[in-house]
C-alpha cells in the first residue's frame, strides 16, 4: 500500500500556531501538515553554557505548542540532530509533497536552506519559503538606484510610507486548523537528552502593550525600565511582528513603531552584506590596531571597570540575560574605544549571555557604536560614560540596583582615565583611516 502523502511545515523561529505564514499556506494546501521543529545539533553543540535560557525558553514553548496542539489531534514533530540527518530520515519516512517553511536571513540558515533546496528538489519535492518574522524583506525596500539602504533615517521614510493594512494583516491559520496530519503525541527530546538543564533564569512575560503608552519620554532611563522585554519573542516568534506593529499603530506609538523598523533594517543589512558577520561594514575600520588587552577584558565582562554605568550593565547581563538598550550602548562604546578592545569580543560575549540576542541586531548594534557600521554619525564620537550617568541615571538608581559597591562607596577605581582614552582611540582610529 502506498503511503499517505504529506506535507511538512519547519519550524524554526516563529514558534506560533496562529498569524504564522508558513503554517497558514501550508494548511490551506490539500495534503495534511505535519509540523516538525528540530533542535539542531549545529547551533546547541556551539553553546558554552549548559543552562542556556534560550534553549529552555524553546523547549518550553514547544511543550506548550504541542500541548495546544493535542486539542486537535495532531501533534508537533520533535527532532534532536542536524538538519541534514534528520531530513533524510525524514524523506525515507513519510511521503513527502511539499516542505513549508518560513525565511531566515542569518547566513547560516540561508545556507542550510539552499542546501535543503537543492535536496529536496532532487527528490521532486517542492520546497516553499516565507516572509513571516519582518514587516519588509529583501528587495521590497530598495534606493531608488535599485541597491539597498545602509544608513537608517532614509530606509525608515520609504519604511513607513509603504507601511500599509496589506502588509500587516494577519494570517488566519487557526481557521484551517483541521487540516493537520492526525497522529497520537510524539515524544518530545528532553533538555537532558540533548545535553541541557534547566535555567533558573527568570523568562520575559509578554505584556508589550501596557508599556506603549509611555515609552518614548521613558524608554532611556535604564532605571525606569520602561522598554517592553520583547526582543526574546521576537527572536523566536512567540509573537507575530504584524501584530505588535498593529499594536504601535493602534497606540500611536511611533517611536516604539520605529524600533520595530531598526531590527527589519538590521535584518536585511546581514542579508544583503553577510560579511558582516565577522567583517566591518565600513572596511577600514578592519585597519585598527586593537589593543585587545585580555585582563581589561575581563574586567569589562565581570563589570570592573571602574565606571558605575559600564559595570552595572554589566552586572546587569550576567545576572539576568537583558541590559537596558541606553547602556548596551554605553558599555559598548567604551569596550571599543575607551579600551581599544575588537568589537568582535563583545559582539561574542553578548551573542553568549543576551536572552533577546539576534545576530543582525546584535551585530548591527555593536558596529554602530564602533562607528565602522551603518552609522552617519563620525567616529570621534565618544560616549563619556559620566555624562550618560548624569543625563540618564542622575540619582544612581540602576547603578545602585546593579552595583552595591557604588552605595557602599566601595567600587574599584577606572582602569583608564577618561581623557586620556579619547585620545588615545581618536589618534589610533584615524591613523587606521588614513591609512
Ligand atoms: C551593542 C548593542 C547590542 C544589541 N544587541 C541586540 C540583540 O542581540 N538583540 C536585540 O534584539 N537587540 C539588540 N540591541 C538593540 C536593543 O538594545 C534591544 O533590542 C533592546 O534593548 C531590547 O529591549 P526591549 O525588548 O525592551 O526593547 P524595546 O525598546 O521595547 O524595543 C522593542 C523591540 O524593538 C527592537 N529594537 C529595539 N531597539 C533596536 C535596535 N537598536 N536595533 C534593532 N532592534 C531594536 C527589538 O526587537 C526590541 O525587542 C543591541 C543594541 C546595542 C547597542
Amino acid at each position: 500500500m502506498s503511503k499517505q502523502s504529506i506535507n511538512i511545515c519547519w519550524l524554526r523561529r516563529d514558534l506560533r500556531l496562529d498569524d504564522n505564514a508558513a503554517i497558514y499556506h501550508a494548511l490551506k494546501s490539500k495534503d495534511p501538515v505535519l509540523l516538525l521543529f528540530i533542535f539542531d545539533k549545529n547551533i546547541l553543540n556551539k553553546l558554552l553554557d549548559k543552562k542556556d535560557v534560550r534553549v529552555n525558553f524553546i523547549h518550553e514553548t514547544i511543550i506548550h505548542l504541542n500541548q495546544q496542539l493535542q486539542a486537535y489531534d495532531t501533534s508537533i514533530l520533535v527532532k534532536y540532530g542536524t538538519p541534514e540527518e534528520v531530513w533524510t530520515g525524514l524523506l525515507n519516512t513519510y511521503n513527502v509533497n511539499s516542505v513549508f517553511t518560513n525565511h531566515d536571513y542569518e547566513p547560516y540558515a540561508t545556507e542550510r536552506d539552499s542546501g535543503l533546496a537543492e535536496y529536496l528538489s532532487s527528490e521532486s519535492i517542492a520546497f516553499r519559503t516565507f516572509k513571516d518574522q519582518i514587516i519588509f524583506e529583501k528587495d521590497e525596500i530598495l534606493k531608488a538606484d535599485g541597491k539597498p539602504y545602509t544608513v537608517f533615517t532614509p530606509y525608515f521614510r520609504q519604511w513607513q510610507q509603504k507601511l500599509n493594512e496589506f502588509y500587516l494583516k494577519s494570517y488566519p491559520s487557526k481557521r484551517y486548523f483541521n487540516n493537520f496530519l492526525t497522529t497520537p503525541p510524539f515524544e518530545i527530546p528532553s533538555l537532558r537528552d540533548m545535553g541541557f538543564e534547566k535555567s533558573t533564569q527568570a523568562l520575559p512575560g509578554l505584556d508589550f502593550e501596557s508599556k506603549l503608552r509611555d515609552y518614548e519620554e521613558r524608554r532611556d532611563y535604564p532605571a525606569d525600565d520602561a522598554t517592553t522585554h520583547i526582543g526574546m519573542h521576537l527572536r523566536f516568534g512567540t509573537i507575530s511582528i504584524r501584530y505588535a506593529a498593529r499594536e504601535a499603530l493602534k497606540q500611536n506609538a511611533d517611536k516604539w513603531l520605529s524600533e520595530l523598523a531598526w531590527r527589519d533594517f538590521y535584518m536585511m543589512i546581514l542579508w544583503h552584506f553577510p560579511h558582516t558577520v565577522s567583517q566591518s561594514f565600513k572596511p577600514a575600520y578592519d585597519k585598527i590596531r586593537w589593543r585587545n588587552n585580555e585582563d581589561e577584558f575581563k574586567a569589562w565582562c565581570e563589570g570592573k571597570t571602574g565606571y558605575p554605568l559600564v559595570d552595572a550593565g554589566m552586572r546587569q547581563l550576567n545576572e539576568t540575560g537583558y541590559m537596558h538598550n541606553r547602556v548596551r550602548m554605553v558599555v559598548a562604546s567604551f569596550l571599543t574605544k575607551h579600551l581599544l578592545i575588537d568589537w568582535r569580543w563583545g559582539e561574542a560575549y553578548f551573542a553568549e549571555k543576551l536572552m533577546d540576542y539576534e545576530m543582525a541586531s546584535n551585530i548591527g548594534g555593536w558596529q554602530w557604536a564602533c562607528g565602522c557600521g551603518n552609522d552617519a554619525a563620525p567616529y570621534f564620537r565618544v560616549f563619556n560614560p559620566e555624562l550618560q550617568t548624569k543625563k540618564f541615571d542622575p540619582d544612581y538608581r540602576y547603578i545602585n540596583k546593579w552595583l552595591p559597591e557604588h552605595k557602599q562607596q566601595k567600587h574599584v577605581k577606572p582602569i583608564v582615565e577618561h581623557a586620556f582614552a579619547r585620545e588615545r582611540i581618536l589618534k589610533v582610529f584615524k591613523e587606521a583611516l588614513n591609512s
